[in-house]
């Protein structure tokens, strides 16, 4: 493990990040959440599931500030973001990295650069440059860099293009510019949505392995059930924007599962916060 990035210090049954009856409004009206409450702790490999619609993304988007919540409370390391915005919210971002279905990638830098945009909220030249990045980062950082797409696997690919790369080769850039920028909380939105099985595996193995190495919660959104099983410590199953199940995957029994995924479980209410 790189001497740059540490686990946190905090002793594995910490809470990370925690919310309180959380509820989500959009405009339209349509309630994604009500009375979400939750605590992540240090020690958590966390898998959601639920069909579609139920609220996951809202509800891991809601844990970086992506989506402003319309009630309720968040807490990282005990301290209230709910409202958090500037600097602050930066702050936040950088503390709550986030992995996406399409990987979000920038398709015209190098692999390489695109790790190091996860390092630009440490850097300290404003970029007005148009050309390669490379040229604003210390050799310490570009060794950073190189260290954790080795850790990924995909450290030869290093001064490829982003878009000439597998859906799973840019999902681990994915996760190496996310590692980049030290999360204290690492959360996945639907990161095997759009791979094969085989890279399917090579991603939630990685996602596991960094939990365990490093020491750094993972929050993953998965639509796969057996997946969830097989990788998560602790399942977590939305329906209609609650929470139903929180326990160990050896809990999810099959009725559970139906009661997760029923037939009119997730239709969304038209509702104010409540
Ligand atoms: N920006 C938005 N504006 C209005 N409604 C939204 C918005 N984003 C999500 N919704 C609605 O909120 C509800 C929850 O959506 P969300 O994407 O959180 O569910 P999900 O469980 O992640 O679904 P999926 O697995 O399909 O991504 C759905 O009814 C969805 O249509």
């Amino acid at each position: 493990m790189s001497d740059i990035i540490r686990p946190l210090d905090a002793a594995p049954g910490t809470t990370v990040l925690e919310t309180r009856n959380l509820g989500k409004v959009y405009p339209n009206g349509t309630r994604a959440l009500s009375g979400v409450s939750l605590a992540v702790r240090h020690d958590d490999f966390i898998v959601i599931i639920g069909s579609s619609g139920a609220g996951k993304s809202t509800f891991l988007r809601c844990l970086n500030r992506l989506v402003t919540p319309s009630c309720g409370e968040i807490r990282l390391d005990g301290e209230e973001i709910t409202r958090a915005t500037g600097r602050e919210l930066r702050r936040v971002r950088q503390q709550v990295g986030m992995i996406f279905q399409q990987f979000n990638l920038v398709r015209r830098l190098t692999v390489l650069e695109n790790v190091l945009v996860g390092r630009l909220r440490f850097c300290a030249t404003p970029l007005t440059y148009t050309g390669s990045l490379l040229r604003y980062f210390s050799e310490a950082e570009r060794e950073l860099a190189f260290s954790l797409l080795k850790q990924v696997g995909i450290e030869n690919l290093a001064y490829q293009r982003a878009d000439s790369l597998s859906g799973g080769q840019q999902q681990r850039v994915a996760i190496a510019r996310t590692l980049a920028q030290h999360p204290a909380l690492f959360l996945a939105d639907e990161p095997i949505a759009s791979l094969d099985p085989k890279s399917s595996e090579i991603i939630m193995g990685l996602l596991r392995r960094i939990h365990e190495e490093r020491g750094i919660p993972v929050v993953v959104n998965l639509h796969h059930i057996d997946f969830a099983k097989r990788y998560a410590k602790r399942i977590i199953g939305i329906s209609g924007g609650g929470v139903v199940f929180d326990g160990p995957p050896g809990e999810l029994t099959d009725e559970i599962i139906e009661g997760i995924y029923g037939p009119h479980a997730d239709e969304p209410s038209l509702a104010a916060c409540a």
